[in-house]
């Protein structure tokens, strides 16, 4: 069961500014009325409530519209009893479970989904007046005991719901709980509060608060943190959890961190072709396999490297369990009502992996359609940052052993020293080519003219009134540590991206790090080539966030660096993120420059061959990458023309596993109009927008959000990432709303001055006097009153 009491999210700031407790009820009701469909898709993404109702108002959402909330989260459509003949289109047409509609009746909704449970009117609360004193006053008068204490039976089971223990509750230790959000509940044998994990540090997170079925017991699900629940620290007070499969997922996390070298664990760790190569001969077996025996036997190996699957890409059998509960959510229409969308949707995993490889086709009036194609593939800041904290705080702590240890385990080089200065030795050069030196030559001699143009060669000066003159003027970043990637594919070209302008910018001094090749511990000939032209005084011969985190605090080899700059990885922008944000750090970060991602915009005129090369190119990047072509009133035909020519394409191309898997989650948006697919667009905030429709020219006044523009069919982004002279750093994840690509400025900080003139203090100074004295600084005011009094500018005893 869960509580009697449903709060109605009617206003969302409310609910941002409470959730942490109204999220301990478990289950919420959307208020329809007040309510936007994009705010109700939204609210089920990303908030994570396991039950999620919506009160439905007769006529304000499509069809379409109400399929999409209930195969995007939503479990029941709450309906008032003025609207009950809305019931028979749910059910009748629409097909909607009959379990999955309530109707109000004499002021009572009785749900039957899920959980089975009556709410009277008064139990359903606004968000806006529910508190945490209010919450625990309902939990305590749901809650019965005929203990002779007066305490309440407590289960404590994890967010799986393993029974950690049996405690006991007062109404006190509810209400503190509750107000702490943590497991907080009554000692019998201390006879007190007893706040869990206050002394012995094994805390835990409260998630949710429940009841049983005739309510004399209470059920905490809390996220258990340290050792355990059990004062014998183990996990539970039965014991460890060291079975099934989130045993199993506990165990593979741990030899993720632990995995000697060498062990078949960090094998299958560190070779996703391998790990891939497994799932598939099992999945096989399981398919031939018969009988009881057999089958659990295959199932068991396939789940072992699903799960080690799970673990290397931090995704946890709980996210999988909710993706589960959200696909039994989902509702299928009457045959004949399907969209193509749907069936798209309902395709098996097997035809996916070797079928067409082909874009998601959706209109753009299917505003739920659209809002799912442009969310973009990432993970949660938080659990990046749950691995990526121990790796910077190692290597902050421990310096350059650290970061060898880490260069070991995820680079797989064991290397002596894990910097290597200028000048660089010889060796290094091998292997460059003539051809290769002359391209570099020339995207550097481009990139250089196009930044040296951005550097400001005057003082900026404006003399503001008589006598008071501002003034501007540029510095270089002392020393700026710069990110070449180089896990999935090679960089020379970021690196000169980066360094010309820190170059140009007249930064003091250059370091650059970039993970070190597996073969020979060495980084490319073309990287060090570029770090020679551009005077780089070292290369940190390491990547991720070790490699972030040695260049923000220094090591023993490595200088501290004022800004760090470059593209990578989730890890490589969550460890820029988190240096940013450390003031022992002292260090800035350019932008969140993640998984390369690109929007092209076509028209029919379009040639098909170029707009698949254009969105190839992106989608080869990784398979976090994202490609998205926004159409502008396309045929049938032409849109087909495009997914031929995209497969095909593909197929001729190396790392088509890699551009499958991207083009999984990429999409063509079909529009109307040409300012239409502009604000989609602007919506989406493309790392790169290509427009090839025409007269592109006329459509770049419509850009407000995109990190770099490529003007017409002849303007492949490719060149853009190379030779064409701008850069090739820029923001993704949508922060193209409010960041720039790198540019000189990147490199550079704008001191201001001024000089103000006896004649400047006497027509500003009276302003400063006046507004000093109403913020209550009066040290503030005395250093332009004396100053004015003694220029005689103010009477003696000016007030
Ligand atoms: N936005 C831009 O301007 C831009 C430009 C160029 C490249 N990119 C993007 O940069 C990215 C480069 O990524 P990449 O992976 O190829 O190279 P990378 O150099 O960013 O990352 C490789 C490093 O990640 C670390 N790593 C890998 N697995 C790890 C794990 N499980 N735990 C901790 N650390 C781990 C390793 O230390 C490795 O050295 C791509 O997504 C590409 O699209 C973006
Ligand atoms: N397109 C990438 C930026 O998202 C940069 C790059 C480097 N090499 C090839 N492409
Ligand atoms: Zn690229």
């Amino acid at each position: 069961m869960v509580l009697p009491i449903l709060p109605l999210i009617d206003d969302l700031a409310s609910w941002n500014s409470k959730k942490e407790y109204v999220s301990l009820v478990g289950q919420v009701l959307l208020d329809g009325s007040s309510l936007s469909n994009e705010e109700i898709l939204q609210f089920t993404k990303k908030e994570e409530v396991p039950l999620v109702a919506l009160s439905l108002p007769s006529g304000k959402f499509s069809d379409d519209e109400i399929i999409g909330f209930l195969n995007n989260g939503i479990s029941s459509l709450f309906i008032g009893m003025q609207d009950a003949k809305t019931v028979d289109h749910l059910v009748g047409e629409l097909n909607v479970p009959k379990d999955r509609v309530v109707v109000e009746e004499n002021g009572v909704f009785s749900n039957q989904f899920i959980v089975k449970q009556k709410f009277s009117q008064d139990k359903i609360v606004s968000i806006r007046k529910l508190s945490k004193n209010l919450l625990a006053s309902e939990v305590v008068a749901e809650v019965r005991t005929d203990r002779p204490d007066g305490l309440f039976t407590t289960l404590v089971v994890d967010q799986y719901e393993r029974c950690l223990g049996l405690v006991y509750s007062s109404k006190e230790s509810i209400a503190k709980a509750i107000d702490l959000g943590r497991g907080v509940y009554y000692s019998r044998s201390r006879n007190e509060i007893w706040v869990k994990g206050e002394t012995s540090g094994n805390g835990q997170k409260l998630l949710q608060i429940s009841t049983d079925c005739d309510s004399d017991a209470l059920k905490f699900i809390v996220e258990q943190e340290n050792v355990g629940f059990c004062h014998l620290e183990t996990m539970s007070c039965f014991g460890e959890f060291k079975h099934g499969l989130v045993g199993l997922e506990s165990l593979l996390k741990q030899r993720l961190q632990d995995a000697p070298e060498g062990s078949y664990s960090r094998r299958l760790f560190n070779d996703p072709a391998l790990l891939d190569a497994k799932i598939k001969e099992e999945a096989e077996e399981l398919t031939e396999a018969k009988g009881k025996q057999e089958i659990s036997w295959e199932a068991a190996d396939l789940f072992y490297f699903a799960l080690a699957k799970l673990v290397t890409n931090n995704v946890s059998l709980k996210d999988v369990e909710n993706n589960l509960n959200m696909k039994h959510l989902k509702i299928t229409r009457r045959k004949g009502d399907a969209k193509p969308k749907f069936v798209e949707e309902a395709k098996s995993e097997e035809e996916k992996a070797s079928g067409p490889i082909h874009l998601h086709v959706v209109e753009a009036s299917d505003k739920a359609g659209v809002e799912r194609a442009l969310s973009r593939p990432i993970q949660k800041t938080s659990e990046i940052m749950h691995l990526v904290n121990p790796i910077i705080e190692n290597v902050r702590d421990k310096g350059d052993s650290a970061l060898l240890e880490y260069t070991e385990k995820f680079d797989g080089v064991k290397l002596s020293t894990p910097v290597l200065n200028a000048p660089f030795p010889e060796e290094y050069f091998e292997g460059l080519t003539d051809e290769m030196k002359e391209a570099l030559d020339l995207s550097i001699e481009n990139v250089r003219k196009f930044h040296a143009a951005q550097l400001p060669t005057e003082t900026l000066e404006v003399e503001t009134q008589p006598g008071v003159l501002c003034s501007r003027f540029p510095r270089p970043i002392e020393k700026v540590g710069l990110y070449i990637p180089g896990g999935t594919a090679i960089l020379p070209s970021t690196a000169l991206m980066l360094g010309v302008p820190a170059q140009v910018a007249q930064c003091k001094e250059i370091v650059f790090a970039s993970p070190p090749r597996k073969s020979d511990g060495k980084v490319s000939p073309e990287v060090v080539y570029v770090a020679e032209k551009v005077g780089a005084s070292k290369i940190v011969l390491a990547g991720g966030a070790q490699a972030v985190a040695s260049m923000a605090y220094g090591t023993e080899t490595i200088p501290k660096v004022d800004k760090i700059l470059g593209p990578g990885n989730q890890f490589v922008t969550a460890a820029k993120m988190y240096v940013q944000n450390d003031t022992q750090a002292l260090c800035s970060i350019d932008m969140p420059a993640g998984p390369s991602e690109v929007l092209v915009i076509a028209d029919e005129d379009a040639d098909v061959d170029f707009v698949a090369s254009d969105l190839l190119s992106q989608a080869e990047h990784g398979i976090d990458s994202q490609v998205i072509l926004v159409g502008v009133k396309l045929s049938e035909k032409k849109i087909q023309e495009i997914q031929d020519a995209v497969h095909n394409q593909a197929l001729q191309l190396p790392r088509v596993d890699i551009v499958r898997k991207c083009i999984s989650h990429s999409t063509i948006v079909l529009c109307e109009g040409y300012e239409e697919a502009l604000d989609m667009s602007n919506q989406y905030a493309p790392e790169h927008l290509i427009l090839q429709i025409a007269n592109a020219n006329d459509y770049v006044k419509l850009v407000d959000n995109a990190g770099s523009v490529f003007v017409g069919a002849y303007t492949p982004e490719s060149c853009g990432d190379y030779s064409s002279g701008t850069n090739h750093t820029l923001p993704t994840y949508g922060y193209a709303r409010q960041y720039s690509g790198a540019n000189t400025a990147t490199f550079q900080k704008f001191i201001t001055a001024q000089n103000i003139t006896p004649e400047g203090l006497e027509n500003i100074g009276r302003a400063v006097m006046c507004v000093a004295k109403k913020e209550g600084l009066d040290g503030h005011r005395n250093a332009v009153k004396i100053r004015m009094s003694k220029l005689g500018l103010i009477p003696k005893d000016f007030q």
